[in-house]
């Protein structure tokens, strides 16, 4: 099948990749002329034939609005409009609507696999139409993983980028309960072989599961992660998987804390613990430590047991 693509980053240029190695026609459209097929979105449509099917790969937000804008201005009805990005299930609606009043198809697919989908496949959560989903399986077909799992028709428009916020909020508790398990077992100096511990559980634990492979290949580099400063950034799924939760009444305690850990990843100093730690020491007397770096005087009468 022929297909366009806008957006060959990390993500875009490996399931062009995959997708030229399953026999399908890619024309890529990239702001990077050295890797673009194509020198402008407008050339991407003229070579492509009716009815045409675009897959939209940029960063959510602004770039993915500006190029189904753009995309709404060059496309014909019975053309389609994929948007693969990582982008707020809000915003599938109004693409939807705005590409419907063109006569322009839509779907939204949340994509999963990371790096490895070149290899691996990427596990597709699709939304919208039935009709439009047939049209686009060939695609679906060869991106997805080999085997009877790992793609799924999730519901209407706005439905594949919903499953998919949830499944990052899922990967967000996830990787913080493998840090907190990591930080207490490292704490213990009863446990002199911290990565061969991880190793082992690879294999026959409850917990063996992708991440931990990916932890222990971390490990294997890096044994005490010493290279690594523990700062976590976000691009946002886990903020809107809170806001959903806020929005249906749907307690979200562990992503939530996860959520809010890669915040506090980012301080230097907590104002919050500062507060705390005033106020300990105006009711109780308890010690403090100065900001300069030397403690206060006026002992803690409950000490931390180390
Ligand atoms: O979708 C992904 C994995 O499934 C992306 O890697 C995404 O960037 C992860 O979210 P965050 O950047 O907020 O950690």
């Amino acid at each position: 099948m022929e297909l366009g693509i806008i957006g060959l980053g990390k993500m875009g240029a490996n399931m062009a990749e995959r997708l030229r190695r399953g026999g399908h026609t890619i024309v890529g459209y990239d702001r990077n002329p050295d890797i673009s097929d194509v020198g402008s979105v407008e050339e991407l449509v003229e070579r492509l034939s009716p009815p045409r099917a675009v897959w939209v790969m940029v960063p959510a937000g602004g770039p993915t609005q500006d190029t189904v804008n753009r995309l709404g201005e060059l496309l014909s009805p019975g053309d389609l409009v994929v948007d693969g990005g990582n982008s707020h299930y809000v915003d599938d609606q109004k693409h939807g609507e705005e590409l419907a009043a063109k006569g322009i198809g839509f779907l939204d697919c949340g994509v999963s696999g990371g790096v490895w989908g070149l290899q691996n496949g990427y596990a597709l959560m699709v939304g919208g139409d039935d009709d439009n989903v047939k049209r686009m399986m060939p695609i679906f077909e060869t991106l997805k993983p080999e085997g009877e799992y790992g793609f799924v028709h999730s519901g209407k428009i706005g439905a594949g980028h919903y499953v998919k916020m949830v499944h990052n909020g899922i990967e967000y508790a996830m990787m913080q309960a493998f840090g907190e398990g990591y930080e207490l077992i490292e704490a213990s100096p009863l446990v002199t072989r911290v990565p061969e511990t991880f190793l082992s559980w690879q294999e026959g634990t409850v917990i063996r599961s992708w991440l931990l492979d990916l932890l222990n290949r971390a490990l294997k580099d890096d044994p005490e992660l010493d290279d690594l400063r523990g700062y976590a950034n976000d691009s946002g799924e886990g903020r809107w998987t809170v806001q959903a939760a806020v929005e249906h009444a749907v307690p979200l305690p562990a992503i939530s804390a996860s959520l809010f850990a890669r915040f506090a990843s980012r301080q230097d100093d907590s104002p919050a613990m500062r507060v705390v730690a005033a106020l300990r020491n105006q009711f109780g007397g308890h010690a403090i430590e100065s900001a300069k770096g030397a403690d206060s005087p006026g002992a803690d009468v409950n000490p931390p047991k180390v």
